[in-house]
């Protein structure tokens, strides 16, 4: 595999930490060991994430094509512009950022904290826009860039999630040549990864990295898009685009892309009780918090598949943590009796 052919430009701390599961794992059984890889915490620019990952392998091209200014989209809580926006802060470049009205959920702050409030602080233009929830190619983020050039500026051009970019899954490549150089350390390897799904280049970084081993179809998707069957296409057409870039040997197939639609619903954005005991019991569990638009569901997917027997006794299972908690701000309202 030829990940080290694409330049990366650090934006992490190095290796994100993996993390024993202990109290959680016990609590469901204590038939299979969780664990989880940080991405909430593998970088300093305002608490990173998955993102800022995938940024590194974005970066280069922007600084080498001498572009001023990051433009990208989310929605209002978006974690991927608010890390755009600290990636823009950090090399000292502008940065415009579309905030669409992907999520039906209405509070007076919602457009206020977390996020949203980390990007305006960071000196982002951020621009509200009513358009709803698409994973897609949007015209107000075109319009950005329009803008941008209007006023003699260079836009690089940053879809939401990275993941339209043609190098949007490289990141997650590098995440599985991590894990097996942990592995390596811990003396045994992973039966399964779970992972959360929107936009898709996570999880098809995932499924090239770890195809290079036999465990493609050992990352488990989590669907949190609500939209399933086009993240299920974005994550194949991603990781077939990735996998030819690196070089992988081999197709990707539809097999390739294992992705659970249960835990979705009942819109992007929005969780369900399920989301809200998941997030409580990894909370009161292992004092790891996650949110209610990603990874909420994720844990509650896992949580679900451990309770359903899904993994065999003795699987040892990685949970990827991609980040989200500033979100938590936004959906104070339903904590608000703990
Ligand atoms: C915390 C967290 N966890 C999982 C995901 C899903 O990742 P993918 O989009 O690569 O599938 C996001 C994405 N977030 C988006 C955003 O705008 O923040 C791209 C949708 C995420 O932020």
């Amino acid at each position: 595999m030829q990940l080290a052919n694409f330049p990366r430009y650090p934006l992490t701390f190095g290796p994100s930490p993996i993390t024993p599961l202990k109290r959680l794992s016990a609590h469901l059984g204590g038939k299979v060991d969780l664990f989880a890889k940080r991405e909430d915490c593998n970088s300093g620019l305002a608490f990173g994430g998955n993102k800022t990952r995938k940024l590194e392998y974005l970066i280069p091209e922007a600084i080498a094509g001498g572009y001023d200014t990051l433009v990208s989209i989310g929605g209002i809580q978006s974690n991927q512009t608010r890390q755009v926006a600290a990636v823009a802060a950090h090399l000292g470049m502008k940065c415009v950022l579309v905030q669409e009205n992907w999520v039906n959920y209405s509070d007076a702050v919602y457009d206020r904290v977390g996020n949203i409030e980390m990007s305006r602080i960071m000196g982002a233009d951020v621009r509200l826009d009513a358009a709803g929830f698409d994973i897609g190619i949007r015209p107000s983020w075109e319009q950005a860039m329009e803008d941008v050039r209007a006023a003699g500026g260079k836009p690089f051009p940053i879809p939401a999630g990275c993941s339209e970019h043609p190098y949007g899954g490289l990141g997650f490549v590098g995440f599985a040549e991590e894990v097996r150089a942990q592995e390596a350390e811990l003396g045994f390897k992973f039966d399964y990864v779970v992972v959360c799904s929107v936009t898709g280049s996570t999880q098809a970084g995932m499924v090239v990295g770890f195809a290079a081993d036999g465990r493609a179809d050992k990352v488990i998707g989590i669907d949190a898009s609500a939209k399933p069957e086009k993240t299920r296409d974005q994550i194949l057409r991603i990781a077939k685009n990735t996998a030819n870039l690196v070089e992988l040997g081999r197709p990707i197939t539809e097999a390739d892309v294992v992705l659970d639609t249960r835990f979705g619903g009942p819109e992007y954005g929005l969780p369900n009780e399920g989301t809200m005991e998941a997030i409580r019991l990894c909370a009161r569990m292992e004092g790891m918090l996650t949110d209610p638009v990603y990874e909420g569901k994720s844990m509650h997917g896992m949580i679900e598949l451990v309770r359903e027997g899904f993994f065999p006794e003795g699987s040892k299972v990685l949970y990827a943590h991609l980040g989200g908690v500033p979100a938590l701000n936004a959906y104070s309202f339903l904590f608000r009796n703990g």
